[in-house]
């Protein structure tokens, strides 16, 4: 029996050594396509979603186990991740701290190998990727239950030259909230959360802990740190901020909605080239004076049967009364459709800004 074990294990170590063999010969082949993008002028967007892709479905269809394919695409997701860092040094910008959904999304997405810098805020992830000091950003933008994330909504109107910065991928993640505290459930005052996850959650503070203070503060993660510092407070956040700020899960799953979803946005400072998959989102303002003036430029997608996948406003910030418009559709800024849609619509509108085209990321 014990033969056979080490025999077994002498057959592993020959397996790893041609493994670890073939992951540098495709490091290797990964660093030529380094040096070819820096030669073509397309280094400073190392990261390219639809190869990606391509590269997952492949290995999908010459997978015939014993491993799953959840198993195999970690593995390749690290792999590309180290392809990407050998590439160029990669940075990802994030609301942070560590452990909150925005984390967890973009090391999901990005893997281990690149470097996360945490940001206060949404507008610090805009900023770091418009002024260069990250390469990318993960910004959320709406959630299933409780809608648009208003303040990246607000980061595209307010459209500082300093704060620009195109969306090139989306990427949705389940989020399951916890009540993180360090004081019994009977104790708790005051409860810490990011708007959103506060929104996410009211039915059940409502049916739960009616009389607890609600404070919104910049992030799910900075709740845990603040509440693991405070008796009687507590944080509604997630399981790995548990452990991250040493505070314990009081209770689990307390969104009020099944399937509770965020979609992420992933920004950098150029567009992706079309995949066959993609949507597009614009703001543009209308004059409110025209009657009609807004069903005009929807009606140009109509028109060239655009379909559209979500559509919103926020105040302008300029006038009274004056709102951006947020179009969200099937297509690639690209696309001959689009293009020539995109045109039509600027005769409708006072001005018209292209915010990015992308696919979802796997
Ligand atoms: O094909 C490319 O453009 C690569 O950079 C290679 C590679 C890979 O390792 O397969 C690495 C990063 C990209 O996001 C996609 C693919």
């Amino acid at each position: 029996m014990a033969t056979n074990l080490s025999q077994l294990r002498e057959r592993i170590d020959d397996i790893d050594a041609r493994i670890v063999q073939l992951l540098n010969d495709r490091a290797s082949v990964s660093i030529g396509i380094g040096s070819a993008k820096k030669e073509m002028g397309i280094i400073s967007q190392p990261h390219i979603p639809k190869r990606e892709q391509e590269v997952f479905a492949r290995i999908e269809r010459l997978n015939h186990g014993p491993l799953p394919h959840e198993a195999v695409q970690a593995i390749y997701r690290e792999i590309m991740s180290a392809s990407i860092s050998l590439q160029k040094e990669t940075t990802i910008a994030y609301l942070g701290p560590r452990g909150s959904y925005s984390f967890q999304s973009a090391y999901e997405k990005f893997g281990d190998s690149l470097t996360f810098v945490e940001q206060p805020s949404i507008t610090k992830v805009f900023q770091a990727v418009a002024s260069g000091a990250a390469t990318y950003g993960l910004v959320p933008f709406e959630n299933s239950s409780y809608g648009t994330v208003q303040q990246t909504l607000d980061c595209f109107v307010a459209a500082l030259p300093e704060a620009q910065a195109l969306i090139r991928g989306e990427t949705y993640l389940a989020v399951h909230h916890c009540l993180l505290s360090n004081s019994s459930r009977d104790k708790i005052k005051r409860i810490y959360s990011h708007p959103q996850a506060l929104g996410q959650c009211a039915k059940w503070l409502e049916a739960n802990l009616p009389f607890a203070e609600l404070v919104s503060v910049a992030s799910t993660s900075r709740a845990a740190e603040m509440a693991s510092r405070e008796s009687g407070s507590a944080a509604i956040s997630n399981a790995m901020c548990a452990d991250l700020f040493d505070i314990n899960v009081v209770e689990r799953n307390i969104e009020d909605m099944q399937n509770n979803t965020t979609r992420f946005f992933i920004i950098g400072k150029a567009l992706d080239s079309p995949t066959g998959n993609d949507k597009t989102l614009l703001q543009f303002t209308v004059d409110h004076r025209k009657p009609g003036a807004l069903c005009d430029a929807l009606n140009v997608m109509k028109q060239r049967q655009i379909n559209l996948t979500k559509i919103d406003s926020r105040p302008s910030g300029q006038r009274l009364w004056h709102y951006v418009f947020f179009v969200e559709f099937e297509g690639h800024a690209e696309d001959a459709k689009v293009k020539e849609a995109i045109k039509d619509l600027d005769s409708f509108c006072l001005d018209i800004r292209l915010l990015g085209s992308y696919m979802s990321l796997q």
